[in-house]
C-alpha cells in the first residue's frame, strides 16, 4: 500500500511511457492501478496475433490496429477517469523533442531496441527528465534508473555488440549450425530476394577467385523466361555443389579441418521428385501472402520436426519457386523476416543443406527460426515483474528519494533464494561521451575514406546520432534537416563523396571534429588519428573509434549473458549476470570487469522496495560470499573506478 506521500506524488504525475509492447502493456495496467492519472504513450507499431500470448491488453479483433491507442481504451474501461494519451508514432519524430521531453516528471521506457533507448537517454538527459529503463529477455530482466549527474546515464557503459562471426567462417568454414543459418539469412537469401546492387561476399572463397565472381553474376541473375524450377536446381548445384568443390581444390584450407562434400540437385532429388512436389504446390498460398508456405504441399507439419535432407531440398527448391511465382513483385527489396513464413522454410532449408555439406548437424525449423530471428521466448511473468519494479523506481524518483534508487535484476534461477537482485546505481562515467563531454578518438586512413564512410559508420551506426551536423572549427562540413538551401544540400552531397583529406576545410591526422545533434541536443568532439592500414577480417569498417568502445559479448560456461537483444525486449544493460552453481552471484559490467554491489540492506533502507525483495536483501546481508563489493569503496553511490 502506497504512504500518503507517495501517493500525492503519483496522482501530481505526468507521466511519459515508450513502449506499449510486452513490458509496456503490464507497464500501463500497473500505472493505472497504482494512481498514476496522467499518462502518455507512445508506440510506433500495430498488433500482431504473436504478441496476444502476452500483451494483455490486446485481443483478435485488435490485430491491425495501433498498440498505444488500444492499450489506452482498454485501460480506460477499468480506469475511466485517468486521463491517457496515446501516440502511434516513433519516438524519434521531431515532434518528440526536448521540450516535449520537458513537460514530464519521468519517463518509463518499455523499448526493445538499442537504437530507441539510446534516443530517449539523451531526450532524457537534454531535458533533465529522469527516466527508467527496462528491458527483458526470457526468464532475465531488469529496471535501471537515471537521472542526469547522479546515476549514470543508459549510455555510461557501451553495450555488448551484437555476435559477431568472421567473414571466412560465414563463407567458407562452418563448423555450428549458427554459421550455416547465417550464411543462408544474410548471404544466400539476402542475394536471391534482396536489393540487387549489393556486393555479397556469396561464393565460397577460393584461389581461383576472380574467375568464380564471374560466373556468381550470370548463376543467380534469373533470366526473363527462365524455368523457375531450373533455375532453383541451377542455384542449389551452384551454392552447394560447385561452390564446394571450388573451396575444396584450396587444399591449405582443409588440412586441419574436415572436408566438406559437395551436394547436386540429382543426388538428392530425382528429376521426377522434382516435377511431383512442383505439380503439388498449388494449394499452399490462400491469397495472403504472408501465408504463402512450402510445407504444406510437401506434407510438412510439423515445424519441430527433423527433416531429411531430400525434405530439405525439397523445401529449397519448392520455397523458391514460391517466391518467384507468388512474390515476384517484392523480389528486389525483401530482407529476412522472422515472421515470414516462407523466408524461415528457405533459410531452414538453404541451412540445413549447408550444414549436411559440412558434417553439421541439421536442425528444425522451430530451432533455425530461433537462431535467423534471434528470439528468446518472451515470458509474461518477467514482464509483468519488471513492470511493477519500474513503477517502484518511478515513485522514488517522483519523490527525489535518491539514496533509495535501485537498479533490479530478475534472475531465471533462484541465487541463495534470491530471484530479484537489488543493486545501488553507480554514479555517472567521467569518461561517457553522452552525458559527460569527454572526446572520442577516431584511427581512419584519411587519405581513403570518405566523409560518407564517417557519417554512415562511426555518426550514425556507432554514435546513434539521428540529426546529424559535422564541424571542423566553424566550417560546417555535413548537416542534415528540412530547412536546409538547395545549394547547401548539393554542397553537403558534393563532401559525402570526398575523401577526408579533400575536404573544403581538409580532416586530416590531428584535426578535431565536432559532432552535434541538434535533436538529441548531444554535442561531442572527436580528435582525429590518420592510419594506413586496416585488418579487413578484424577491423571491417576501415576505422576505430575509442574512448568509446564496444564491450565484447562475454562468454563463460554456465553464464548467463544478458545482451542488448536488439530485436528482442533484450535486457538494457552490458552486464552479465554469472551465476556459478546455486549460491554464487556475481554481476559484472562487461566494459570493465567492475562488479557491483548488491543492495546492502544495512546501509539502506528498503522500505519502499516489495516485501519480497526486502526479506531477500535481508538475507543477502553478511553473505560475503554472494556480495561482491566494490573494492575499497562504502559509499551509498559507488564510484565508477578510472580506466
Ligand atoms: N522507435 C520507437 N518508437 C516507438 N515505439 C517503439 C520504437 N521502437 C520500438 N518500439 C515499440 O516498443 C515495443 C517493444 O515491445 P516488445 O519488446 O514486446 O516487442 P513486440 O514488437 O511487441 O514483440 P516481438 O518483437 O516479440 O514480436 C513495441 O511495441 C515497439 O513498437
Ligand atoms: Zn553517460
Amino acid at each position: 500500500m502506497a504512504s500518503e506521500q507517495q501517493l500525492s506524488a503519483i496522482k501530481g504525475a505526468k507521466v511519459l511511457m515508450v513502449g506499449a509492447g510486452g513490458i509496456g502493456c503490464e507497464l500501463l495496467k500497473t500505472l493505472a492501478l497504482s494512481g498514476f492519472r496522467d499518462i502518455h504513450i507512445i508506440d510506433m507499431d500495430t498488433i500482431e496475433v504473436s504478441n496476444l500470448n502476452r500483451q494483455f491488453l490486446f485481443r483478435q479483433s485488435h490485430v491491425g490496429q495501433s498498440k498505444a491507442k488500444v492499450a489506452r481504451d482498454a485501460v480506460l474501461k477499468f480506469r475511466p477517469h485517468i486521463s491517457i494519451t496515446s501516440y502511434h508514432a516513433n519516438v524519434k519524430d521531431p515532434e518528440f523533442n526536448v521540450d516535449f521531453f520537458k513537460t514530464f516528471n519521468v519517463v518509463l521506457n518499455g523499448l526493445d531496441n538499442l537504437d530507441a533507448r539510446r534516443h530517449v537517454n539523451r531526450l532524457c538527459l537534454a531535458a533533465g527528465v529522469p527516466l527508467v529503463e527496462s528491458g527483458t529477455t526470457g526468464f532475465l530482466g531488469q529496471v535501471t534508473v537515471h537521472v542526469k549527474g547522479r546515476t549514470e546515464c543508459y549510455e555510461c557503459q557501451p553495450k555488448p555488440a551484437p555476435k559477431t562471426y568472421p567473414v571466412c567462417t560465414i563463407t567458407s568454414t562452418p563448423s555450428k549450425f549458427v554459421h550455416c543459418v547465417v550464411w543462408a539469412k544474410d548471404l544466400l537469401f539476402a542475394k536471391l530476394f534482396g536489393a540487387k546492387d549489393q556486393e555479397n561476399d556469396l561464393n565460397v572463397r577460393s584461389s581461383d577467385a576472380s574467375s568464380s565472381s564471374e560466373q556468381v553474376e550470370d548463376v543467380f541473375e534469373r533470366k526473363n523466361d527462365e524455368d523457375i524450377e531450373q533455375y532453383g536446381r541451377k542455384i542449389f548445384d551452384h551454392v552447394f555443389g560447385y561452390n564446394i568443390e571450388l573451396a575444396l581444390s584450396n587444399e591449405d584450407t582443409w588440412k586441419n579441418r574436415n572436408r566438406p562434400r559437395p551436394i547436386y540437385c540429382k543426388d538428392v532429388m530425382p528429376n521426377e521428385l522434382i516435377r511431383q512436389n512442383g505439380n503439388q504446390a498449388k494449394s499452399s498460398a490462400h491469397g495472403d501472402l504472408s501465408s504463402v508456405s512450402a510445407m504444406p504441399s510437401l506434407g510438412l507439419k510439423n515445424p519441430q520436426d527433423l527433416w531429411s535432407l531430400k525434405e530439405n531440398s525439397a523445401v529449397f527448391l519448392e520455397a523458391l519457386k514460391l517466391f518467384f511465382s507468388k512474390r515476384e513483385k517484392e523480389i528486389g527489396n525483401l530482407s529476412f523476416d522472422k515472421d515470414d513464413q516462407l523466408a524461415v522454410e528457405f533459410v531452414t532449408a538453404a541451412a540445413n543443406i549447408r550444414a549436411s555439406s559440412f558434417g553439421i548437424p541439421l536442425h528444425s525449423l522451430f530451432e533455425a527460426k530461433g537462431i535467423a530471428g534471434n528470439i528468446v521466448h518472451a515470458v509474461a511473468t518477467t514482464n509483468a515483474i519488471i513492470a511493477g519494479l519500474i513503477v517502484i523506481e518511478a515513485i522514488k524518483v517522483l519523490q527525489n528519494d535518491t539514496k533509495n534508487y535501485r537498479m533490479t535484476y530478475c534472475l531465471e534461477h533462484p541465487s541463495r533464494k534470491m530471484l530479484l537482485m537489488p543493486v545501488e546505481p553507480f554514479e555517472p562515467n567521467k569518461s561517457c561521451y553522452v552525458c559527460s563531454e569527454t572526446p572520442l578518438t577516431l584511427e581512419i586512413n584519411t587519405h581513403r575514406s570518405k566523409l560518407r564512410d564517417l557519417v554512415d559508420k562511426i555518426v550514425k551506426a556507432k554514435l546513434g546520432m539521428n540529426l546529424p551536423l559535422i564541424m571542423h572549427g566553424s566550417a560546417l562540413l555535413y548537416e542534415v534537416g528540412d530547412d536546409l538551401e538547395e545549394d547547401e544540400v548539393a554542397n553537403y552531397a558534393a563532401n559525402l563523396e570526398k575523401v577526408l583529406s579533400d575536404l573544403p576545410s581538409p580532416v586530416v591526422g590531428g584535426t578535431i571534429l565536432t559532432i552535434e545533434d541538434l535533436q538529441q541536443e548531444l554535442k561531442c568532439s572527436i580528435n582525429v588519428k590518420h592510419r594506413e592500414e586496416f585488418d579487413e577480417e578484424n577491423e571491417p569498417d576501415g576505422m576505430i573509434l575509442s574512448g568509446w568502445t564496444q564491450a565484447p559479448a562475454v562468454e563463460k560456461n554456465g553464464a548467463t549473458s544478458v545482451d542488448n537483444g536488439a530485436s528482442t525486449s533484450g535486457v538494457t544493460e552490458a552486464t552479465s549476470l554469472a551465476i556459478e552453481e546455486d549460491d554464487e552471484l556475481q554481476i559484472i559490467t562487461t566494459q570493465t570487469g567492475k562488479k557491483r554491489k548488491l543492495c546492502d540492506a544495512a546501509s539502506s533502507d528498503v522500505s519502499s522496495v516489495p516485501t519480497k525483495i526486502k526479506r531477500k536483501a535481508d538475507e543477502v546481508d553478511g553473505n560475503s560470499d554472494v556480495v561482491m563489493l566494490d573494492e575499497g569503496s562504502s559509499e551509498n553511490s559507488k564510484k565508477r573506478r578510472e580506466p
